[in-house]
């Protein structure tokens, strides 16, 4: 009698400790499954790391992507709207050169942003001050970055029509230029650049431009230099600078401007903003 019962318990004995081996052996398992994970993400986190430092696109990538959501979600308010901030805290109102100085330490310190910088900004103003223009025509405004650094150093009655399609963009920038005093040089043209662009002649009493910032996104380029010429909004001497032809890059544009005999081209070496990545800006004289 007592042989059988002891069976049982032997037998019950072993199918616990089987059960229990095969939750440890499944603990093990599974550890090891979240080890792997963690070593993975580790993994990619590093080689991203490298990457951001080797590579421009993912700086890119990082900076524009990844860290601006998530800063925007914790913070819930735009990169734009943090720039502006910075500004009103930092800069001195009605002193241009201090917008432009808080917004490079910003995204040099903080957090990256495409203003054209402190580095390509002193070939953007040279060329300005070269030209010394009447009437100039900025593509691409975002938060005002350069259309101050363009409008502090107009001559007196001259003006800076700047387009941005972006309203959020435009309304920073709108304040960005109050706050640096430029407001009287500096017209916001909201919309997008293929819309405004034949509208300058007759809405905005533009007969020709005498300086042309291209600074929107890179693919406008080469069919906004065409619509320009097209609306016989250049005369001869006119001066285009276009920003970024290496990051992100406008071969197409850098093709059609090289070749094209009504147009003499400088190229000037640089870094993208706030960068070490190689970069550059080309000028285009309009040769009529
Ligand atoms: C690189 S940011 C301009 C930076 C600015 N020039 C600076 O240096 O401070 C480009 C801006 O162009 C605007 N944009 C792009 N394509 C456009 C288009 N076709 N018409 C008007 N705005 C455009 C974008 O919304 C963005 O704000
Ligand atoms: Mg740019």
């Amino acid at each position: 009698m007592a042989g059988p019962g002891l069976g049982r318990t032997e037998q019950h004995r072993k199918r616990s400790e089987g059960t229990a081996s095969a939750l440890l052996r499944k603990m093990l398992e599974s550890s090891s499954v979240l080890l792997f994970i963690v070593f993975v993400l580790i993994f990619v986190l590093l080689l991203f790391a490298v990457l951001i430092r080797k590579n421009a696109a993912a700086a890119l990538i990082w900076h524009e992507i990844i860290r601006e959501k998530i800063t925007n979600f914790i913070m819930n308010q735009s990169k734009e709207q943090r720039i502006l901030d910075f500004v009103l805290q930092n800069a001195v109102r009605g002193d241009p050169r201090s917008v432009v100085d808080a917004i490079d330490k910003y995204c040099t310190q903080k957090e990256w942003a495409m203003n054209v910088g402190s580095e390509k900004g002193i070939i953007l103003d040279k060329t300005v001050e070269e030209v010394n223009p009447s009437v100039a025509l900025e593509l691409g405004t975002y938060c005002g970055y350069s259309a101050v650094r363009i409008a502090r150093l107009l001559k007196p009655g001259a003006r800076l029509l700047t387009v941005e399609f972006n309203p959020e963009f435009a309304a920073v920038a709108k304040q960005t230029i109050e706050f640096a005093g430029v407001q009287d040089k500096v017209k916001i043209l909201e919309g997008p650049s293929e819309e405004i662009i034949p509208q300058l002649k007759k809405k905005y009493e533009v007969d020709t431009l005498d300086f042309v910032f291209l600074d929107h996104w890179k693919d406008r380029y080469t069919p906004d230099t065409i619509l320009i010429q097209e609306c016989n909004l250049l005369r001869k001497g006119s001066v285009l600078l276009a920003d970024n032809v290496i990051i992100p890059g406008a071969p197409e544009f850098l093709k059609y401007i090289r070749n094209n005999p009504r147009f003499q081209c400088t190229n000037y070496p640089s870094h993208l903003e706030y960068m070490k990545a190689e970069d550059a800006m080309e000028k285009a004289v309009f040769l009529g």
